[in-house]
């Protein structure tokens, strides 16, 4: 009987576009993903606060939130040439049809969806969510939430993620359903 494959011997044919509501894990996931199979990770909200030398909360108030997704869409659509990677997305990128075509042309889209609850759990307590800055933070997260989950619901692929998994059993599970699709394969003499 043939052996199970270890991840490192899995090869990523496009690369995987993680798509999902704030807090879902998309950057935490995406790492542990592109670390247990070898492959460079990205992050777009990361590439833009490189390229300012300033945070996501500072660009948006100084340049403003349509400022934001153009740079936003500009650092997708340049990560997409590249060679095959996790590249993880802020919330809002999968909003903008621009991105979800330039997604859909090359590479593989993943939700990962958590529920409001647990999204809530996980962002109340930090302020570096420029949306969430208003007098109801709740109240705005559960309407972005209503709003976006019809259009993340148009990726490739739903991975769910649940408040008692650990960071790498849901890298696990998105692996799986990338082996599953055939966006990760056994190495070629593996
Ligand atoms: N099992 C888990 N899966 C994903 N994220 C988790 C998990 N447990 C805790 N977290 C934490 O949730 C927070 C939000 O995750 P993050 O990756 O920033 O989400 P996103 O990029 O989707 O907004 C981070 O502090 C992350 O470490
Ligand atoms: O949902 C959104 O519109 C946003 C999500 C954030 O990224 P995360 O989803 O990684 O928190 C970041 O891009 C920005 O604050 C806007
Ligand atoms: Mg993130």
């Amino acid at each position: 009987m043939a052996e199970r494959l270890a991840v490192s011997d899995l090869r990523l044919r496009r690369t995987v576009v993680l798509v999902g509501m704030m807090g879902a894990g998309k950057t935490a996931v995406g790492r542990a993903v592109a670390t247990a199979l070898s492959v460079p990770f990205r992050d777009s909200d990361a590439e833009i606060e490189n390229a300012a030398n300033m945070s996501i909360a500072e660009i948006f108030a100084r340049d403003g939130e349509p400022f934001f997704r153009r740079k936003e869409a500009q650092v997708i659509a340049r990560l997409l040439a590249d060679t095959p990677a996790i590249l993880s997305t802020g919330g809002g990128a999968f909003l903008q049809e621009e991105n979800r075509r330039a997604i859909s042309g090359t590479g593989v889209s993943v939700w990962l969806n958590a529920d409001l609850s647990l999204l809530w759990a996980r962002v109340r307590h930090k302020d570096t969510r420029p949306l969430l800055r208003t007098p109801d933070p709740y109240g705005t997260l559960a309407a972005l939430y209503e709003a976006r989950v019809p259009v993340y619901a148009l990726a490739d692929i739903e991975v769910r993620t649940l408040p008692r998994m650990t960071i790498e059993q849901t890298a696990g599970k998105v692996i799986e359903a990338l082996r599953d699709r055939g966006v990760v394969t056994p190495e070629e003499g593996a």
